[in-house]
């Protein structure tokens, strides 16, 4: 076995291109399949569709590709949309009465609020006010508490897809050393969680590490989520590591359109990684399949409720 190849996946050959760049638009694509089949079934039973509301407050360019998507996707599976566009002068208060309207509201079963708000809003106050069993982002203090105690809940989108690639191409990832660049409470964070649930040593490095690309060239798993472009490069990563590349930003492209780059410098990270997430085309798709599957989750726990009391 090649010294590039130390891991080699189980996974049908089909779902790894070249056997190293992770085919995140194929893996999501049979996940969303699946999702769309469990909702027809669902529904046949003579539940209620289910329901995902997004609120977009302003006008952030990746959450813009991210609504955009979602949208498509949504559908696709057979699932209601509500979308909710408010302006970037929204107040704290306005929007806290749409979400306590949508907790309210029995068709709708997951309740997203794109991240990052404007400044006079508290993140932290408006993920909390989301009823813990319609946060299919998973990032109240409720959900994000069961995820650092293993208990089961709703685990946040964007970690989740990036676990089923990894699993794509680890059957088991115990003792190895995960490092993740990136300490937010929307991936980071839960991605360390994740990671330590799988049996990995976690390094979480973030804006104040020193020796971020020392950290770096340690990693069997690096996962970078700093919205960075470029800030990794091929002799940041160890040979033969796993690399998911999180970040999504919009660049001008050659004929004066623009185009989605990673935090990765891909043609760089490529000849040395063992395994690598393309961008487009690596975690992003799974971030929505993982929403979708997320929120027919939710649709089904409120309804073991709904059975229950009846
Ligand atoms: N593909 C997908 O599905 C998704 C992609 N994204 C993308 O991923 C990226 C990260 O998103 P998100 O976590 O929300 O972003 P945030 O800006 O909330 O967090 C970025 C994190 O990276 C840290 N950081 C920034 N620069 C460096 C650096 N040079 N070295 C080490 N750490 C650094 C920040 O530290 P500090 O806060 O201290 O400055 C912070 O902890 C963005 O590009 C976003 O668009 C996000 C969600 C889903
Ligand atoms: N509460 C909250 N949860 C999030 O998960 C969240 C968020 N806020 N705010 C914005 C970021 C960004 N994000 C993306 C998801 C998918 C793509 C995506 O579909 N990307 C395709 C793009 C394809 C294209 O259109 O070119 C790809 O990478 O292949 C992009 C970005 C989720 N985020």
């Amino acid at each position: 076995m090649s010294m590039l190849f130390p891991e080699k996946s189980s996974e049908p050959a089909s779902q790894i291109v070249d056997g190293k760049i992770i085919d995140g638009k194929g893996i999501a694509r049979a996940l969303t399949d699946q999702v769309g089949r469990e909702v027809a079934k669902f529904v046949e039973q003579g539940n209620t569709i289910p329901g995902l509301a997004v609120v977009l407050v302003g006008n952030d360019p990746a959450s813009e590709v991210y609504v955009k998507n979602k949208a498509i996707q949504t559908h696709r599976v057979g699932m209601r949309s509500f979308m909710h566009m408010l302006p970037q002068s929204t107040s704290q208060d306005e929007l806290l009465d749409l979400i306590a309207q949508l907790n309210a509201n029995p068709k709708i079963h997951g309740i997203l609020v794109q991240l990052p708000l404007p400044a006079q809003i508290d993140p932290v106050a408006v993920t909390n006010a989301i009823a813990p069993h319609k946060d299919v982002d998973g990032l109240g203090e409720v959900n994000a508490g069961r995820l650092s105690l293993g208990i089961d809940g709703i685990v946040p989108c964007t970690p989740l897809g990036c676990l089923m690639l990894l699993k794509s191409v680890h059957e088991d990832m115990t003792g190895k050393h995960a490092v993740v660049i990136g300490a937010s409470n929307l991936v980071g964070k839960p991605m360390a969680q994740l990671l330590l649930k799988e049996n990995c040593t976690v390094t979480v490095a973030h804006i104040h590490t020193r020796n971020t690309k020392e950290l770096a060239r340690e990693a069997d798993i690096l996962v970078v989520a700093t919205g960075k472009s470029g800030l990794v490069r091929g002799d940041w990563i160890k040979p033969g590591a796993t690399v998911i590349d999180v970040g999504i930003t919009r660049v001008p492209a050659e004929n004066g359109k623009t185009r989605l780059v990673g935090d990765v410098v891909f043609d760089e990270a490529l000849p040395v990684a063992g395994h690598i997430t393309p961008v487009p085309g690596g975690v992003g798709p799974m971030t929505i399949a993982c929403l979708l599957h997320n929120t027919l989750q939710a649709a089904r726990a409120t309804q073991a409720v709904a059975d229950a009391s009846s």
